[in-house]
């Protein structure tokens, strides 16, 4: 098996009595953009710091087959993060900031420019950060993560603060980046963010992984239903209930569709029985419900 890009194992940390995090642990395979969910204080930074080094925790970290401590973190040369509040300074341009954080190969001038223009921050970059909105100043923090190509990336919440055409231009450019080999932990509280990024999932909750799936799998899990509206909704629901299907709703008739139920046969069964279909509406269930089913199990 490839070596996994991070590696954390029994990650444990307590903050005087309150124990933050307990015995974590999860792996993310190179290349994979995997996404950690759960509630506000479920330890979602705590993680991120514990594997960046900014607090000290017990457990194992290992970054692309490099034991990482707290004190001996040369693996984390490989690693770019925005964590919370970007560590900015108020009074140089952005561009400045970037230099100064860039390392220093014949390259560098070449790749601030380039991150520069994925992010759209031309108009401001020469300004000073002191008069920066949130959202430019956390996609400062995020192409500081990004300036120097890292092959692991950790975003803490990277869309907070973000409008949703900077949102849709920061999912196309970690896309990119993924393209080309990077790997990506991404941390948010809301699902529907990491929907359309995240292919593998771990979900946190109290400080412990409950799970560790697939989106794939998860968007399996979600519920689907059927609504019709036909010209007799309360005989078409009890002809549907009588052949096994689950009705949850009588006028529309509101049918759950089982992973072996097609619509072909929910229509087939009402038009056999004369019973004339108007609209045909089919929906998802909530997205969000099914993380939250995964933290009840
Ligand atoms: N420096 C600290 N001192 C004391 N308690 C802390 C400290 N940092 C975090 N905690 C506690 O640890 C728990 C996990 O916090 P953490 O910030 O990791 O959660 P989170 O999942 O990132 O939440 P959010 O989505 O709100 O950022 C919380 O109960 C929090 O109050």
């Amino acid at each position: 098996m490839e070596t996994a890009a991070l590696s954390v194992r029994r990650l444990t940390k307590s903050f005087g009595r309150k124990q933050a995090l307990h015995h974590v642990s999860f792996d993310c395979q190179p290349g994979h953009i995997v996404g950690l969910i759960g509630a506000n204080g479920a330890g979602k930074t705590t993680i991120m710091k514990a594997i960046l080094s900014l607090i000290k925790a017990k457990g194992d970290i290992t970054i692309n087959g490099q034991v990482s401590t707290f004190r001996h973190h040369a693996a984390l040369a490989d690693v770019g993060a925005l964590i919370e509040y970007p560590g900015i300074y108020p009074y140089l341009s952005g561009r400045n900031q970037m230099k100064l954080f860039a390392t220093p190969t014949a390259d560098k001038n070449q790749r601030i420019q380039t991150i520069i223009q994925e992010l759209h921050m031309a108009p401001y970059i020469d300004r000073r950060v002191k008069g920066y909105s949130l959202g430019m100043r956390q996609k400062m923090g995020i192409a500081l993560a990004l300036v120097n190509n890292p092959s692991l990336v950790i975003l803490d919440e990277p869309m907070n603060g973000l409008d949703p055409q900077a949102t849709k231009e920061l999912r196309e450019l970690i896309q990119k980046k993924q393209a080309s080999g990077t790997t990506f932990l991404i941390s948010s509280h809301i699902l529907s963010e990491l929907q359309k990024l995240a292919e593998d999932l771990i979900v946190i909750d109290h400080g412990r992984v409950v799970q560790q799936t697939t989106m794939r799998e998860l968007l399996a899990r979600n519920q689907h239903f059927l609504s019709l509206t036909t010209d007799q909704d309360l005989r078409a629901a009890g002809i549907l209930a009588e052949n096994g299907y689950l009705v949850t709703a009588h006028a529309p008739v509101r049918v759950q569709l089982r992973s072996t139920d097609t619509v072909a046969a929910v229509l087939k069964i009402l038009t056999t029985y004369g019973v004339s279909i108007e609209d045909v509406q089919h929906e998802d269930g909530d997205f969000e419900q099914s993380v939250l089913d995964l933290i009840r199990e």
